[in-house]
């Protein structure tokens, strides 16, 4: 029987961001400690002399994505909106050194997901799909992208 399972990995990073244009107190600069919880499905390994027998995917392989992709570059940066004149305060703490992404959306969680849920996908193998992700952003306030919901 083909049974498909969904497994989870939880990942943390301190991330900056600035909702420019905001009419709340966000639109100043300031971080969050965010967990990404990333939902894969797939139909676990069958063949008993496959070293990853009886996985849906190695956690281990699904944190080297989720790393690579999410994790190593959003840590301790701070993400601005290309679009917006926030782009002068990026460039100018990138010349002193700092660590900024810069991205062609509004930096809410919602937006992140959306751009997350593509960066993820690019990487998982064809059998894997990826269910849903949640980004906790404060202790009281999470974004959910389901898979499903997409049209
Ligand atoms: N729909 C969204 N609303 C807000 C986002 C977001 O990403 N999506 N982001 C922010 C701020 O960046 C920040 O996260 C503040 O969020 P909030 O939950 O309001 O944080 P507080 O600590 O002020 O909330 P408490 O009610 O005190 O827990 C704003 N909105
Ligand atoms: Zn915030």
């Amino acid at each position: 029987m083909n049974n498909k399972i969904r497994i989870t990995k939880q990942f943390d990073f301190e991330t900056g961001h600035a909702l420019y244009g905001y009419d709340g107190k966000c639109k100043n600069v300031h971080g969050h400690s965010y967990k990404l919880s990333v939902t894969v499905i797939g139909i676990p390994i069958n063949d008993t002399s496959n070293v990853k027998y009886g996985m849906v995917i190695d956690f281990g392989d699904l944190k080297k994505i989720v790393a690579s992709e999410i994790v190593d570059k959003f840590d301790h940066a701070t993400v601005f909106n290309k679009n917006t004149p926030h782009i002068e305060l990026a460039n100018e703490l990138e010349k002193r050194g700092h660590n900024v992404i810069l991205v062609d959306y509004q930096p809410t969680s919602e937006m992140m997901l959306v751009d997350f849920a593509k960066k993820i996908k690019n990487r998982l193998p064809n059998n894997i799909k990826l269910h849903s992700l949640k980004l906790q952003e404060t202790g009281s306030s999470h974004a959910e992208w389901y898979a499903n919901d997409q049209s």
